[in-house]
Parts: C-alpha cells; structure tokens; sequence
C-alpha cells in the first residue's frame, strides 16, 4: 500500500492506494470513528459490484452501517439528489462527528461531500472512488457540489475529506468509456506542468485503457499527488494554482450545459475536446505552437476521446458556448480568466482574452 498526505494544517488527511484495499477497509476507518457506525452512500452500478465487500470490511472491523443506493449518473448530482440524500442522513440520525462513506465515481464523491458540508452545519466524510476520474481526480481536493440548469456545479462548497481510500482493482468492472472519460483528467497533469508525464501517456495510454495495471498504477499516483501538491498550495483556488486544474473545464462545461449533462457527453469527454480548444486557443493566439495543439488533439484522438466540437457532438454557435462560459466560477470583476498554454506542460491562467474573442475562435472552429 501507498500512502501520501493532503498537506491542510489542521485538515490534512491521507490518501491510501493499494490493490485489494477495500477489503480491508475497516482497519483504516475504524480509527477515525468516536462510535463504531457509518453510513455508506452510492449508485447502483456500485452498489451491484462493492457494496457487500465494503459491508463485510467495515463488519469485520466490528463497524455497523447503513446504506443508501442513489441511481446513477449526473443527474443525481442535483437539488432533488441533494434533497434525497440530505433527508435520508437525518434520518439515519447522522452525528457531525460521524464519517460518512462516499462510494462510487465523481457524481457521488461530489453529492455526498457538499451533503456532509451542510448536514447539521458539517460531518465529515470518507472518499471510497470507483472510476478513474475519482481516484486520479475529484475524490482529493474538496471541492463538492451539484450542477443546476445555469451551470455546472454552482452550487456546493469546498469541504474536505477525512481520509481517501484507492483500491486501483476496482477499475476491472468498470466501462471502457469511463475509463476513457477518466484519462483525459490524467492526461490534463501532463498539460499542466509536467512534459515528461504527457509523454508518458501518449506512449502508454492505450496499455493503460487496455487494463495494464502497471500503467494504471502508474497514473493513479502520478496524478493523485500532483493533485495533493496543487491542491495545499492553493486549497481555495484564489492563486491562479489550482485555477490550473481547470484547463479545459471552461470551454468543457460549456460543452456539458450543451448537451444537458447526458450521457450524450461525459465530462471527462467533454474535459478532452475543452483541452484541445484550448491548445487551439493559445495557438491561434501565438502563445504556443500549431503543433503543441495537434499533438495534444492526435493523443486525445487515438484513444476515442473526442477531440472537436464536432466528435463532442455540439454544433452550437460560439456566442451561445461563450454564454455558458460567462457563469463560470472564476468569473472575477467581470472576466473569466482562461487556463491557456505556452506549450505542452505551460499552462498558465490569463484574463486577458474577453468572451468576444472566444466567441469568435469557437465559431471558427464550429465550421472547420
Ligand atoms: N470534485 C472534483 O474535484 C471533481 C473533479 C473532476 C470531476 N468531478 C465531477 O465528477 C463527475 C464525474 O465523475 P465520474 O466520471 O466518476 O462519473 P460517475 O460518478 O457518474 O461514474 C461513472 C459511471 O460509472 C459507474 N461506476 C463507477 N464505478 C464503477 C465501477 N468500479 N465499476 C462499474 N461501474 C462503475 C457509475 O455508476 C456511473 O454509471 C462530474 O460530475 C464532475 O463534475 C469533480
Ligand atoms: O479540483 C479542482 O480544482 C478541479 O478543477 C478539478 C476538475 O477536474 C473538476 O472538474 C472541478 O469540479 C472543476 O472545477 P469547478 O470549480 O468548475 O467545479
Ligand atoms: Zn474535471
């Protein structure tokens, strides 16, 4: 098992990585509890595969727990969910010294958190992620939210785990397009800082969406702690550092409001095509090279992510995706600062480039 720490002060916390570990989870939660009861919370795809194993861990660690299976994808992470689930720990006589238990990918990491943020004013909560996307990404960091129709995730609150628990074994159930949808958020660390790791993926992505589980660890702690690095410099995102964990997400959550929050376009799928506009962006701005932005397009592309605005299936006009984009949380004194690059591995954060010009930049790319 690997271990590694979220550096917070008072509120650091540990990410363990291991295969098999949530078998063995009791040891590690049992220390954390003040009375030995937890609640899980999940959706059913999980539920169908984890459940009993994390049941019968947390029994054997003498832990009794309740559960509650949520149904699956994005459209729980929202009022009605929030409203459900929030309901639901009251019932279950939640405590603020309680530790409820987030099992599955994003959608439930994300609900469950901004749940236990405001649950009886705060209890505190046990990351358990399933997909890629949250072992490399969402489970670490604190933010928590649910998506309403003007946006994504505008409504939640940054509240940190008390512990994070990987067990990389549970990516064998999951589908090849999440897996697919979670590599693009491993593809982005190489974007952001690190050449060397995006090298890494256009030379051993397809093993890892294949199921090489040396590629997969590889990614997982790669990723997980340049999160956790990201992530204690810069906890409340008002340093332009960890803004740099949003490259692509400006120009992908207007791609997923587009297209509704559906299956239509995952947001790691969407992650991809706002990673490539990006590049697209710098380049034709002459901050990076045309050939910075094909390289990072042909690796998104040869492993099926989309690529475009037409592989993302959105054929909407720039002024409207520009839109989208006005809501974005970083939005301050008016503009939306852009996560832009100066070349594979430079991302840096501008404000520098109104909605206007990107309006115009997405028309043009809508018609190529
Ligand atoms: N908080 C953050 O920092 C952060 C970071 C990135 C993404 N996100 C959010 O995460 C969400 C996306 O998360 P996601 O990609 O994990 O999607 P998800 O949670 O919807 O899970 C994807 C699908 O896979 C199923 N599943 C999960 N684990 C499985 C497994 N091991 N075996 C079989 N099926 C499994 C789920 O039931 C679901 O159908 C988005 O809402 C996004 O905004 C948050
Ligand atoms: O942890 C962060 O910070 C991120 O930006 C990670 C992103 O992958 C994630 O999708 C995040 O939810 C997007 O940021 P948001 O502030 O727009 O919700
Ligand atoms: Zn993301």
């Amino acid at each position: 098992m690997e271990s590694l720490t979220v550096e917070l002060g008072s509120r650091s916390y540990p990410i363990l990585i291991g295969d098999g570990l949530i078998r063995d989870i009791g040891e590690h939660v049992a220390p954390l509890l003040k009375r030995p009861r937890t609640m899980i919370v999940t959706d059913t795809h999980v539920a169908d595969h984890y459940l009993i194993p994390l049941g019968t861990a947390l029994a054997m660690a003498d832990i009794s727990f309740s559960s509650f299976v949520l149904d699956p994808g994005e459209s729980t992470k929202s009022w009605a969910g929030l409203a459900r689930l929030t309901e639901w720990l009251i019932g279950e006589g939640v405590e603020r010294g309680d530790h409820v238990i987030a099992l599955g990918g994003g959608v439930i990491g994300d609900l469950v958190g901004f749940a236990c943020s405001i649950v009886k004013r705060g209890c505190n909560f046990i990351q358990v992620p399933t997909t890629l996307l949250a072992q490399v990404d969402s489970s670490v960091g604190g933010k928590t939210a649910i998506n309403v129709p003007a946006g994504k995730n505008l409504i939640g609150a940054f509240h940190q785990p008390a512990l994070v628990v990987i067990d990389p074994t549970t990516l064998e159930t999951l589908p090849r397009r999440e897996l697919g949808a979670g590599y693009a958020e491993v593809v982005k660390y190489g974007l952001i800082d690190d050449a060397t790791f995006f090298g890494w993926c256009e030379a051993n992505g397809a093993a890892l969406l294949a199921g090489d589980s040396e590629a997969r660890h590889k990614a997982i702690a790669q990723g997980v702690a340049a999160k956790a690095r990201i992530v204690a410099a810069d906890e409340r995102e008002t340093q332009d550092i960890r803004a740099l964990l949003n490259l692509g997400h400006s120009f992908g959550h207007a791609l997923e409001a587009e297209t509704g929050y559906s299956d239509r376009l995952l947001h790691g799928e969407a992650v991809a095509a706002g990673m490539v506009l990006a590049h697209q962006f710098s380049a034709a701005k002459g901050l990076c090279t045309p050939e910075d932005a094909v390289r990072v397009r042909d690796h998104l592309a040869s492993v099926d992510l989309p690529h475009s605005l037409a592989s993302a299936g959105v054929n909407t006009g720039g002024a409207e995706l520009a839109d989208h984009m006005a809501h974005d949380k970083k939005v301050r004194g008016g503009k939306l600062p852009l996560i832009l690059t100066r070349g594979i591995g430079r991302s840096f954060v501008t404000d520098e480039y109104g909605l206007d010009a990107v309006a115009a930049f997405l028309d043009g790319q809508r018609a190529a």
